[in-house]
């Protein structure tokens, strides 16, 4: 994109989206309509739910509570310097906007930004998601929707991915990708290659804990642990060992300029997509450097899709299991193998990474969860060298129990997101339809409504075993939603967890853990976790 200024359709469309709902009746509400009916979801053509059962007892949507929007400046002077929101940890935010307003609290007037509900009440969570229909709609990362769509139109024609498209576009591409990544079979077969990727991460980490007197991770760890996802990803993406994890990597190799790409990519994206921006309007300096980045990503796609092509097993015996994810992917279709492998590494590195960063942590502060896991992981691998394997990980079930309290503490988003297509009532108010809701989880998971002890690391809540209050079994189905919900949840759920799995066992049965210094900050950026250095102290086992 060349010139100065955005299109001025961008300018229009993010100018209806920044004006706040202000229906009050089913008719005004409708104006919306021709945007879904464009998506092509026959549920909005038709008129059964226009009023849902309590609609017309319910409140109107605009006497939902929520901070009060000044004339101009809106709601944004909250978070400036010296106001109540300013620096206050996300977490607390809803903290204390649930004590204010309520269980449904409605935040407008941040700046090019879409007017927001959040939900706090697990009922209300259930309704939307139910209500959600089979094309759910989910906006987050517009930065990345437009460089797709608008600035690299080339060379993405027109197949936008699965991250950011809506409606149809979205449900045809899923459909494709799902039959092959959603499968447990696919996930089982990188197991070994992922064995091989944690031992290079093994190998590293024992480097680290060499390297210092106090045996501890360097304060950049979160990098080297993005490192291990990004090589992880590399090999399920683009089918290629792309070499990140090697010691003493080349300032100018793509390794190494993959693994600084990523990291700006997401600092960027936070800025871009989470705080206020001008990018919508301007060609502002970030979002300059943001698409240079993305240009770098799409060349290296296009470069290792092309080599997959060109290499791709044309044995006609072998079976499609016995292919990789891009080949598979690619026999289907060659622009949606490119689209889904550039989801594959903006969606799976940072998530996994951040994931996997608090894993560790909360084993370094619990020395009895941690001997408990290396016990179980002992009764399998029986040496240290010893190859974890898909019979290994089904029989770990403490291994995913710890997984999941991760994910309950340290979710990679505090909640998830979806634009209304059916007009609702929420907590007693009417909801029209187009209304974008966060529903904020991370706030249940740390009540003690839901969970016992709610802000201690406990995997036995998770386990079948566990019988009384500490069970998760009467658990709110909509309480813990680590990887969302529906049609729409985590296409790399399965292959995070293996990631996970093997990682976690490799470095438990080699290393003890532990933490020294204060409890850790969690708070956000682009994705929840922890914000401190990752200083954990590592000392190689004996056995
Ligand atoms: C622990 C690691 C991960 C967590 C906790 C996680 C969580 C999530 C969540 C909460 C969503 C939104 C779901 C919704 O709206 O209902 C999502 C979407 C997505 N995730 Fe993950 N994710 C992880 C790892 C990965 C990996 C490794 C990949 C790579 C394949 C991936 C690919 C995606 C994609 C492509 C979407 C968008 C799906 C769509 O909109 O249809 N994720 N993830």
């Amino acid at each position: 994109m060349s010139a100065k200024i955005r299109p001025i359709y961008t300018i229009i469309t993010r100018k209806i989206s920044v004006n706040s709902p202000k229906q009050t009746t089913v008719e005004v509400i409708s104006g919306r309509d021709s945007y879904y009916k464009k998506m092509g979801n026959k549920a909005l053509d038709s008129d059964e739910d226009l009023k849902p059962e309590g609609w017309d007892d319910a409140k109107p949507f605009k006497e939902i509570p929520g901070p009060k929007a000044l004339p101009i400046i809106g709601n944004f002077w909250r978070f400036l310097p010296g106001a109540e929101f300013y620096n206050v940890e996300m977490l607390e935010l809803h903290e204390r906007l649930q004590k204010q307003h309520g269980n449904l609290t409605y935040l407008n007037g941040i700046p090019l930004k879409d007017p927001i509900l959040f939900a706090y009440d697990p009922d209300d969570i259930e309704k939307v998601h139910r209500n959600e229909g089979p094309w759910p709609i989910r906006y987050g990362l517009p930065s990345f929707d437009y460089y797709r769509n608008h600035v690299r139109d080339d060379a993405y024609q027109g197949v936008g991915g699965v991250l950011t498209v809506q409606g149809e576009e979205w449900f045809k591409f899923r459909t494709v990708v799902n039959k092959i990544l959603m499968q447990p079979r696919t996930a089982e077969m990188y197991v070994d290659s992922m064995d091989d990727v944690a031992n290079e991460f093994i190998d590293n980490i024992r480097r680290f804990s060499k390297s210092n007197s106090k045996n501890e991770m360097p304060e950049d760890f979160q990098n080297e642990i993005y490192k291990w996802t990004l090589e992880s990803m590399g090999v399920i993406a683009f089918n290629k060992r792309i070499g990140c994890l090697k010691p003493n990597l080349q300032k100018d190799s793509t390794g190494q300029k993959l693994i600084e790409s990523s990291v700006q990519l997401f600092e960027l994206m936070y800025k871009l997509d989470v705080l206020p921006s001008l990018w919508t309007i301007l060609n502002t300096r970030n979002w300059r450097k943001y698409v240079k980045i993305l240009d770098f990503f799409t060349e290296i796609n296009m470069k290792y899709v092309n080599e997959c092509m060109a290499n791709a097993n044309t044995n006609s015996n072998i079976s499609e299991y016995e292919k990789s994810v891009l080949e598979r992917l690619a026999q289907t279709d060659k622009k949606i193998a490119f689209a889904m492998a550039g989801d594959m590494i903006i969606a799976g590195i940072d998530t996994t990474g951040r994931t996997m960063a608090a894993a560790l942590y909360f084993l370094a502060r619990n020395p009895e969860i941690q001997e408990k896991l290396r016990q179980e992981l002992k009764s399998q691998m029986p040496a240290k060298d010893s190859p974890v394997t898909k019979n290994i990980l089904r029989e770990s079930l403490y291994l995913k129990a710890v997984i999941k309290e991760t994910t309950r503490l340290s979710p990679i988003s505090i909640g998830n997101m979806r634009r209304t297509v059916r007009n609702m009532v929420l907590s007693g108010y009417q909801i029209p339809k187009g209304t974008d809701v966060l529903s904020v989880t991370l706030l249940l998971c740390m009540n003690e409504k839901h969970f016992q002890k709610p802000k201690e690391f406990i995997p036995e809540r998770w386990l079948r075993t566990t019988q009384g209050e500490l069970s998760h079994k009467n658990l709110h189905q909509f309480v813990f939603l680590p990887f969302g919900y529906g049609p729409r949840s985590c296409i790399g759920k399965r292959l995070a967890n293996l990631e996970l799995e093997v990682g976690i066992s490799k470095i438990i049965r080699n290393f003890k853990l532990s933490w020294n210094y204060p409890e850790a900050k969690f708070g956000m950026q682009l994705l929840y976790g922890i914000q401190d250095p990752l200083k954990i102290k590592v000392e190689e086992l004996e056995d």
